[in-house]
């Protein structure tokens, strides 16, 4: 495929010609200073640019403050391997002699456009048609050809100078680029990746209006808000834009291709196979499924078929399995697009800005924090855990919690934590229930997963087994933790009213909210633009709030995290003032990971408690019961020989974890737990801890049943 920038009579950038080239990875999206340069072997570029530009002082303010940009014809040296294209903008900032009666100040830096194409079935399809778009006609709706996205802006390679918020960029790269005081000649260089603009073209490489697209969509992994929405918008883009009339459904997943008949779908009111309200519901009602992938069974189906345009929504898994479709289809010859719609609730796509669903979800999980909230406040000593989604990445949790500003302490499976210790989840729980009678704790689902195997006697997730997929199953770390707060706390002589809540599932099967519901549309489209286009082994997605289009390994290079020394981060901790739960590595070894056993693990649960300046030790001998009602009971005896009840809840297998042993009571660890307790200010509470030296029973008078 050649992408050809070519010239406008009044271009500043003469030509960019762009020669084919094949998978085409070359940095990374953030910003330029963190852009790695990943060449591959098998790539031709060649990227010329002539002309050094004259300021026409009219472009923008900054034009207008007499800077020159100009575009440079890029080194062959430097890039005659690289598969990549290159275009130079030279920005310099020249100051003389006589305006600032020093020595000369010079400073350049060239700034390196890297245009990270995505493949094109001109690539392995001689002779390939290219018709007129049969129905947009609105130039203002066309996609140039020469339009990139860039990390912060849209750049037209054919276009004149940049435009402001363009200059800005090259702006602050400049000034990134020189240290303060620097009083000699210098030139830097910043490379900025830029991905194809989504959006129709032109001229598209498929005869639609004449019924030669045959189209098929497919949906895998995991629900998310909005997948309906999206296979909607593809049948509503092809049917109502291309004119395409044979666009069939994908049963359950990859798997669908070659065991099960193909759903014919269309736009027609009412009509069976009609998707035009599908968007109302959570879901796909195309099916998913985990596993089950074969690629050439996927391909044999794909020729079988006789379908060309093949619509793929899923997770990285899926985009993988994709990714081997493509290879296969090319690898074959085969006129057949494969465009991608991200998904992933987890918005665990790094590439793109962030994945659809994941706000409605975001906006779900508002209703269960807000719930256990409310019962956390409503009780004495209430403490509300919420076990959110987030496999690998805590982006709900941390989302979530900042949204919801009363979340004490997030766990997140990028930030490791302990629930003992002076360091732990535990203390910091019991500093808040002591400031406010009351503690919130969100938990994404893969947090602490190291902290279970530690648990479960050093076995590791692994040797829990894998999904279909081959995604490793998750210990259940919500009623983990529900047991383990509970049981540190009760040691720190702190009788809890626990409310665990699991939200999971109810939140990705939910329909999208507006702002999900519009992107899934901008999502399908831009696939479907992409694919009519003749592109292939592409996804479709959104870089710095503007669509485009990746290759297949581009967009899932890097799992998306949260980065705990970044800004999304740094904003939780400035808004909940939480803690690192982290001790140090002896900590870490005292809790049994890191090189420690798990006996050591179970032992330093023992270990007195470091509040603040003051040592908390065990003091409670806990016993668990079950009641004839088949609840279990968890109690205490005190040292005066009275029991007291924490906890009774309805036994499940999986929150039956072991009871360890606390150390015996002293009549110290009474006295330290008093006068702990009496630290409470106001007079309510030096009431409430006079009743918990007399409370017997718990709310629930379970003690009727022991
Ligand atoms: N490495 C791979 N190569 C080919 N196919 C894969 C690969 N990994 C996963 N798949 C296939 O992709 C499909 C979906 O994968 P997976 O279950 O991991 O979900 P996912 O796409 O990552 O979505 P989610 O974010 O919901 O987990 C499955 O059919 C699986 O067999
Ligand atoms: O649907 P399953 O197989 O239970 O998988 C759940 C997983 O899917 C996701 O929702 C998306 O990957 C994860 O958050 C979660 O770990």
């Amino acid at each position: 495929m050649a992408i050809l920038a070519t010239a406008s009579s009044h271009s500043r950038y003469h030509t960019a010609s762009v020669s084919p080239r094949n998978s085409a990875i070359h940095g990374h999206r953030q910003h330029p200073c963190r852009h790695r340069n990943r060449r591959s072997s098998n790539a031709r570029v060649h990227a010329s640019m002539e002309e050094e530009y004259a300021n026409d002082g009219e472009s923008s303010p900054l034009w207008s403050q007499s800077r020159r940009v100009r575009a440079e014809h890029s080194s062959e040296s430097e890039y005659e391997s690289a598969d990549m294209a290159v275009l130079t903008t030279r920005q310099e900032e020249g100051v003389s002699e006589e305006d600032s009666g020093t020595n000369t100040t010079s400073r350049s830096a060239s700034v390196e456009y890297l245009l990270d194409d995505v493949p094109h079935l001109r690539d392995w399809h001689d002779n390939l048609e290219s018709l007129p778009h049969p129905s947009i006609k609105n130039p203002a709706h066309i996609v140039d050809e020469g339009d990139y996205v860039v990390a912060t802006t849209v750049v037209n390679f054919h276009g004149c100078a940049p435009n402001s918020e363009e200059c800005t960029e090259l702006e602050n790269m400049s000034a990134m680029s020189f240290k303060a005081g620097d009083s000699n000649t210098e030139q830097k260089s910043q490379k900025i990746v830029c991905f194809p603009r989504a959006g129709p073209r032109a001229n598209i490489a498929f005869d639609s209006v004449r019924g030669e697209v045959r189209a098929a969509i497919v949906s895998c992994g995991g629900l998310c808000p909005g997948m309906n929405t999206v296979i909607r918008e593809l049948v509503a883009c092809l049917w109502n834009q291309y004119g395409v009339r044979d666009i069939f459904g994908v049963k359950n997943g990859f798997r669908g291709f070659y065991s099960e008949n193909l759903v014919p779908l269309n736009m027609q009111p009412n009509a069976a196979g009609s998707v035009a309200t599908m968007h109302r519901n959570g879901g796909t009602f195309l099916g998913t499924s985990r596993g089950g992938f074969d690629v050439n069974k996927v391909v044999d189906a794909i020729e079988h078929r006789r379908l060309n345009t093949v619509f793929v929504i899923g997770g990285d898994g899926t985009h993988k399995g994709a990714q081997a479709m493509f290879e296969e289809v090319r690898r074959r010859k085969l006129k057949v697009a494969i465009a991608c719609v991200p998904k992933t609730i987890d918005n665990d796509i790094a590439a793109i800005d962030k994945s659809f669903g994941f706000d409605t979800a975001v906006e779900e999980a508002q209703r269960s924090i807000r719930a256990a909230h409310v019962e956390a406040e409503s009780a004495p000593m209430g403490v509300g855990l919420v076990k959110l989604m987030g496999r690998h990445s805590g982006f709900i949790a941390v989302h979530s919690s900042l949204a919801s500003r009363d979340v004490d302490a997030t766990l997140i499976p990028e930030v490791p934590f302990v629930v003992s210790g002076p360091n732990g989840v535990a203390a910091f729980v019991a500093q808040r229930l002591m400031q406010n009678d009351h503690a919130l704790v969100v938990v994404a689902e893969g947090a602490g997963q190291d902290l279970m195997d530690v648990e479960h006697n050093g076995k590791s997730n692994d040797e829990l087994g894998r999904d279909a997929s081959g995604n490793i199953v998750f210990r259940d770390v919500g009623l983990w933790l529900k047991h383990e707060l509970r049981k540190e706390l009760n040691r720190i002589g702190l009788d809890v009213n626990m409310k665990y809540l699991d939200p999971t599932y109810s939140i990705r099967a939910i329909p999208p909210n507006a702002s999900d519901s519009v992107y899934c549309t901008l999502l399908a489209h831009g696939a479907v633009h992409g694919a009519m286009y003749g592109f292939s082994g592409f996804t479709s997605g959104r870089v710095n709030e503007r669509h485009c289009l990746l290759s297949i390994p581009r967009a899932i290079e890097h799992l998306g995290v949260v980065d705990p020394q970044m800004r999304t981060y740094s904003r939780l901790i400035e808004s909940n003032n939480q803690p690192a739960f982290w001790g140090d590595d002896h900590e870490r070894q005292a809790h049994g990971l890191g090189g420690g056993t798990s006996s050591d693990a179970n032992n330093s649960l023992r270990r007195p408690l470091v509040m603040g300046n003051r040592t908390v030790t065990p003091h409670r001998h806990t016993t668990t019961s079950f009641s004839s009602a088949g609840r279990r009971v968890v109690s205490d005896r005190r040292a005066d020989g009275t029991q007291h009840i924490h906890d009774s809840i309805a036994v499940t297998h999986s929150d039956e974890a072991d009871e360890d042993e606390p150390a015996p009571i002293s009549d110290a660890d009474e006295h330290r737990r008093k006068k702990l307790l009496r630290k409470k200010k106001s007079k309510e509470d030096e009431i409430w801890a006079e009743g918990l030296n007399t409370t017997t029973l718990d709310s629930s008078g379970t003690i009727d049943s022991i």
